[in-house]
């Protein structure tokens, strides 16, 4: 019998979600109130919903969500994740939800420095990178001359950039254009030019065909009913 998800988390009355809670707007695991908030977790409460059973959010991090989803840590992985080949091989996606790409963001006063690979990739130049993500992965296949930072805290990754003690950050274009809003003095660099071309899904289930019908349809409604636009606006204005 094939394996069927859906069915097993409606028998469970629970649907549990794994998710980093270290990326705003998607994730975000807020320390006061011990509660994770976001666009993608919103989308997660709305799936729960529409499947009948209650949301349960399981912490992972972009290091070990592979792992934690294949070993069946939970149902679904969601927040900010971004669509690669070697997921691939490992799960399935669902449809897109968003299109992304990398852009540098950087003091304000260096916008014109860092336009290009070439201009970044410089003995003299600063990378900091969260490890374990599409990030680090980018940053170690383009950069060959420039210093590469591991900072593991992303909540806190874009003071270092502020403080000076990284030049620029290279990550998606959605969170450039919001860390820029949240840290004045920090600026998104053509946010509208990404580097690359990736988009945002929702991890599901490899091989398990009738669960990904079920969120694609979901996702689908939500895409073209309104619900993920006003989910979204809340969170982006
Ligand atoms: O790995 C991914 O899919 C992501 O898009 C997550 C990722 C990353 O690429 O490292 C993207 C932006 C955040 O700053 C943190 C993690």
């Amino acid at each position: 019998e094939p394996a069927d998800r859906l069915a097993a988390v409606t028998q469970a009355g629970v649907l549990k979600i794994c998710t980093t809670g270290d990326y705003k707007p998607f994730t975000y695991l807020d320390p006061a109130k011990n509660a994770f908030e976001g666009i993608d977790i919103d989308m997660a409460k709305d799936l729960a919903a529409a499947i009948g059973v209650k949301a349960e959010f399981v912490k992972t991090s972009w290091k070990t969500m592979m792992a934690d989803f294949t070993g069946g840590a939970c149902d679904v992985a969601m927040g900010g994740i971004s669509i690669t080949l070697p997921r691939q091989k490992q799960a399935f996606f669902s449809v897109p939800v968003m299109v992304d790409g990398k852009t540098p963001i950087t003091r304000c006063e260096n916008v014109d420095k860092f336009e290009t690979i070439t201009q970044i990739d410089r003995p003299d130049v600063t990378l900091v990178v969260n490890p374990g993500g599409t990030n680090e992965s980018f940053a170690r296949e383009t950069m060959k001359a420039a210093k590469i930072d591991l900072f593991p805290d992303n909540t806190k990754i874009f003071d270092e950039i502020l403080a000076g003690r990284a030049d620029l950050m290279i990550t998606d274009a959605s969170e450039t254009r919001l860390q820029q809003k949240l840290r004045p003095g920090l600026c998104a660099v053509h946010p509208d030019q990404p580097f690359t071309f990736a988009e945002k899904a929702y991890l599901l289930p490899q091989g398990d065909e009738v669960f990904k019908a079920f969120v694609d349809q979901w996702l689908h409604l939500r895409l073209h009913d309104g619900g993920y636009r006003k989910i979204s606006a809340a969170w982006l204005g």
